[in-house]
């Protein structure tokens, strides 16, 4: 069977184009003549937007500020850019502020990124624009600082339409996350210390950059006991869930004890370095009320570290019952008391602070208040004390860079074993010179003499060594370094 198409004739698809144009024109003339302009203007919007080719690509505009407030995913988008900058950039400007350890770098001109997720790549565009009217505004930097700004400052992330669901929900807060990460690796620890202000009775934070050196590589302390500490504090920042799930303030707290120069305050400064925590140093002896105690610690940041050093001689804290007599006999003003700070460490604060850590040190645990010691309040009982041999070999790496065994270090390490020295005593001789041998000597002679010294006490006294407390017994017996956890406060 034969079928025939009917193919049109120029004629007829000329004769049906010259109607088609004739109507479209009388459509347009209608359109001028009997519809209003906004009307006929939203019409050909609507039909631009209906007949326009589709593109694939999808483009999100991030810009610095709303009007209002800085845009978090600007800032971050800023800084985990700028740890990818490559070769195809060709203009950056830095800038760095007294306070800060490492420069700013920024776009200085309209810049390109690619970058990839998951196999799909993204398109950075990083555009400047001068303000075309209106007064420059006051931009705050995201560190406190405010500046002058004429410019308007936006990224645009374009994308495969197609991956909008990966990208909104997964790579934006894979960036926010990392520039987090990288913002703390940058952070300049502060320490903050108290201070009176000079035109009240009042006192305050007063802040200055940590620069203690020490970290977990140079501490003298029992490898085993490193670890456990290391391990509690990671465990402590990565469990912000857990917390919350048993209804548990995010706070963990330490209580370091030891003899004077075991390290306690080193510690503190590693922990605050490792996890790049400010540290608040709270000195009892200035405060005066209770109130004064809640203002001061409602001011400490989240992510910090409240010390409070000896506190069994900061300050004469009056028992948990109230008021004490005082000298003459007249009740004492009920100012700042030890129940006062403890209602704050286990609620006050508690409920108002996230990723808290809280360290007390002391000489000597057996004078605290049992208030103090009671299970649930300190996480951690961390013993610090004399110096091991092992302790040594860290120290003699640290202050003479020798790596391999060293002629001296048996001789040394053995006399270290038997006698109550403290990694401070050490650390001062092997300070004593650069050369190795000298160092090494002058504190084999500081042993030796110390050695002897102890053995004359031991024959003039009673024939006991002068001990002075449990920890020292412990000592004696070979524990050097202990570690108490309470291990009901330990979340899994
Ligand atoms: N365990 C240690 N590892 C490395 N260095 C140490 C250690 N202990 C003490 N030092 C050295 O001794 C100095 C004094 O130590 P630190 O101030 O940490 O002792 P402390 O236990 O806090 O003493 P105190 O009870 O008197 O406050 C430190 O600056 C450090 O150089
Ligand atoms: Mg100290």
């Amino acid at each position: 069977m034969v079928t025939f198409t009917a193919i049109p004739s120029p004629s007829s698809v000329f004769s049906a184009y010259a109607s088609l144009s004739a109507s479209i024109m009388l459509f347009q003339t209608v359109l001028n003549q009997f519809v209003p302009r906004p009307v006929q203007n939203c019409i050909s919007s609507a039909i631009r937007y209906y007949f326009k080719p589709r593109s694939s690509k999808l483009v999100v505009v991030i810009e610095e500020n709303d009007g209002i407030s800085n845009n978090e995913i600007y800032n971050a988008a800023e800084i985990y850019l700028y740890s990818k900058i490559d070769s195809s950039i060709e203009c950056l400007k830095i800038t760095k502020r007294p306070k800060e350890a490492s420069i700013n770098i920024k776009f200085a001109h309209c810049e390109k990124m690619v970058d990839y997720y998951d196999g799909v790549e993204v398109v950075w565009r990083f555009c400047c624009e001068e303000r075309k009217k209106g007064p420059s505004k006051l931009v705050d930097d995201d560190s406190g600082h405010f500046f002058s700004d004429f410019e308007k400052r936006y990224f645009e992330l374009s994308f495969n339409r197609k991956h909008k669901e990966k990208i909104l929900g997964s790579y934006v807060p894979y960036v926010l996350r990392r520039s987090k990460d990288i913002k703390a690796e940058k952070k300049v620890v502060k320490l903050h210390t108290l201070s009176s202000i000079s035109y009240s009775s009042s006192i305050a934070w007063e802040s200055i950059n940590l620069e203690h050196p020490s970290t977990f590589d140079t501490i003298a302390l029992d490898a085993k006991l490193k670890k456990a500490i290391i391990e509690d504090l990671d465990r402590f920042v990565r469990r912000k869930d857990f917390y919350r799930k048993v209804g548990k303030a995010w706070k963990r707290g330490y209580l370091l004890h030891g003899p004077p120069g075991t390290g306690k305050s080193s510690l503190i400064a590693a922990i605050a370095n490792y996890l790049r925590f400010d540290i608040y140093d709270l000195e009892l002896a200035n405060i005066k009320r209770d109130s004064d105690l809640r203002r001061l610690l409602l001011k400490t940041a989240n992510r910090s570290i409240l010390v409070i050093e000896d506190i069994d001689c900061g300050v004469e804290l009056p028992d948990r019952k109230g008021p004490s007599a005082h000298a003459e006999g007249r009740p004492r003003e009920p100012q700042f008391t030890l129940s006062g700070l403890l209602n704050f460490i286990d609620g006050l604060w508690s409920s108002c602070g996230d990723e808290r850590i809280i360290i007390f040190t002391t000489n000597n645990r057996d004078r605290l208040d049992p208030a103090l010691l009671r299970a649930g309040r300190m996480d951690m009982h961390i013993s610090m004390s004399y110096l091991t041999a092992e302790g040594f070999k860290i120290l003699a790496t640290n202050y003479l860079d020798i790596k391999d065994h060293h002629w001296q270090f048996e001789e040394i390490g053995e006399l270290i074993e038997s006698m109550n020295v403290t990694p401070a005593e050490v650390a001062e001789e092997l300070m004593k010179s650069d050369d190795a041998d000298v160092s090494l000597g002058g504190l084999l002679n500081f042993l030796n003499v110390k050695r002897k010294k102890m053995n004359d006490d031991d024959e003039d006294g009673d024939g006991t060594k002068d001990k002075g407390s449990d920890e020292i017994d412990q000592v004696q017996k070979g524990k050097r370094l202990k570690l108490d956890i309470n291990t009901d406060e330990l979340p899994r």
